[in-house]
C-alpha cells in the first residue's frame, strides 16, 4: 500500500501543520478551521497528481489551447464532525465532485474505553469511482474504518485515497489491514508515534472536533 506523508517534505504545509499543534494559536478556532481547510486544499493538489488526465481542447479568445485535465472528479467523503473543514479544503480544489458524508463518535464507556457509533451516511453509488475518505485524525483507525465499511454499503470504489492529516502509527498499521492493499493510498501530512491511554495522538493536537465546533458534552 502506498503511504505519503507530506510533512517529510519542505513545504508551506508544514507552517499550517505547526500552527494547528501549537496550543496556542489553536485556541484560535476560525484560523484553526481555516488551517485544516488549507491543508484539505494542498492534500486535494497533491492527490490531483495521482488521477487520470485526458486532454482538454479549450478555445482562448486567439486560438486553441489543449491543456491535460483529471479525467475524472473524485467522491469526496468525510467524517462529523471534524472531517467538515477538510472536506470543504478538498472541494474547494475538487469543485465538480460527487460527495458523502458519515458520522463517527466516540461514545465512552469509561475514561479509557469506547465505542464508535456510525449513525448516519448520505452517498452517491460507488462502484467503479476514485474515493478520498478525509478525517483530519487517524488516531485508532477505527472511525476510518467503520465509515468505509458503511460506504462499502453504496458500491465498490475502484480506488481509495484515505486522507488525513495526523495519523498515528498503529492506525497507518490498522489501514493497511483492514483496506484492500492494492487499491488504497494513504495521504497524511505526518505521522505520530503514539497513542495515549484515552487513544488520543501524541503529540498530535488535542481533540480535532472540539478545537473547530466546540467540546460536546
Ligand atoms: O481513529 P479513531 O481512534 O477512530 O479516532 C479518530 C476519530 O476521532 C475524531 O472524531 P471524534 O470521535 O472525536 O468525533 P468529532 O469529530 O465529533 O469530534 C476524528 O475526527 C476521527 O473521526
Ligand atoms: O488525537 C485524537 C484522537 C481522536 N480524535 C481527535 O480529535 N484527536
Ligand atoms: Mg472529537
Amino acid at each position: 500500500m502506498k503511504i505519503v506523508e507530506l510533512n517529510q517534505s519542505n513545504t508551506i504545509l508544514n507552517r499550517y501543520l505547526a500552527e494547528i499543534r501549537d496550543i496556542h494559536i489553536q485556541k484560535d478556532s476560525l484560523r484553526f478551521r481555516r488551517n485544516i481547510e488549507r491543508i484539505g486544499e494542498i492534500m486535494a493538489y497533491e492527490i490531483s497528481r495521482d488521477l487520470p488526465y485526458h486532454p482538454l481542447e479549450v478555445q482562448t479568445p486567439l486560438a486553441l489551447a489543449t491543456e491535460n485535465v483529471p479525467a475524472i472528479q473524485p467522491v469526496v467523503a468525510t467524517i462529523l464532525r471534524a472531517g467538515l473543514p477538510l472536506h470543504q479544503g478538498f472541494i474547494n480544489y475538487f469543485d465538480q465532485a460527487e460527495n458523502a458524508f458519515v458520522s463517527a463518535f466516540r461514545k465512552y464507556i469509561d475514561e479509557d474505553h469506547f465505542d464508535i457509533h456510525i449513525e448516519y451516511i448520505a452517498s452517491p453509488r460507488l462502484d467503479g469511482k476514485t474515493l478520498i475518505i478525509t478525517d483530519p485524525m487517524l488516531a485508532t483507525g477505527g472511525s476510518m474504518e467503520l465509515a468505509y465499511k458503511a460506504l462499502l454499503t453504496k458500491g465498490e470504489p475502484a480506488h481509495i485515497h484515505v486522507a488525513s492529516i495526523i495519523a498515528s502509527r498503529q492506525a497507518v498499521e490498522h489501514v493497511k489491514k483492514t483496506f484492500p492493499a492494492d487499491k488504497t493510498t494513504i495521504w497524511c501530512a505526518a505521522v505520530d508515534p503514539e497513542l495515549n491511554a484515552h487513544s488520543y495522538i501524541v503529540p498530535g493536537l488535542g481533540d480535532a472536533g472540539d478545537l473547530c465546533y466546540g467540546e460536546k458534552e
